[in-house]
């Protein structure tokens, strides 16, 4: 299943730097992990924020859930889900 994630950092103002640095790099590996494994298919900086938009590729709204409540960043971070399927124009090979 695939879904539409739109993830908003804010962290606490008075994280002192180290602590944000060390978060951040702790998501970062795990960010990459998830793309390796074909989890996390896309991963997109919105310009001008400290916004992303990704695609997820789960199981299940239950495996998306997990994933997303693991990522370092998560307590620090407004999430919205959008569940999506295939566009009956489509033609791209790879869309489930
Ligand atoms: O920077 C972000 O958008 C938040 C988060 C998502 C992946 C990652 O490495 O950090």
């Amino acid at each position: 299943m695939l879904f539409q994630v739109e993830m908003t950092v804010k962290l606490p103002p008075e994280m002192p730097a180290e602590r944000a640095a060390e978060i951040k790099a702790t998501e970062k590996a795990y960010a990459q992990e998830l793309q390796r494994a074909g989890k996390w298919r896309h991963l997109w900086r919105v310009a001008g924020s400290y916004s992303n938009v990704s695609i997820f590729d789960v199981e299940d709204n239950a495996e998306l859930q997990e994933l997303v409540s693991n990522l370092p960043l998560f307590p620090y971070m407004a999430i919205s889900v959008k569940p999506l399927c295939r566009h009956p124009s489509s033609i791209c090979e790879d869309d489930a």
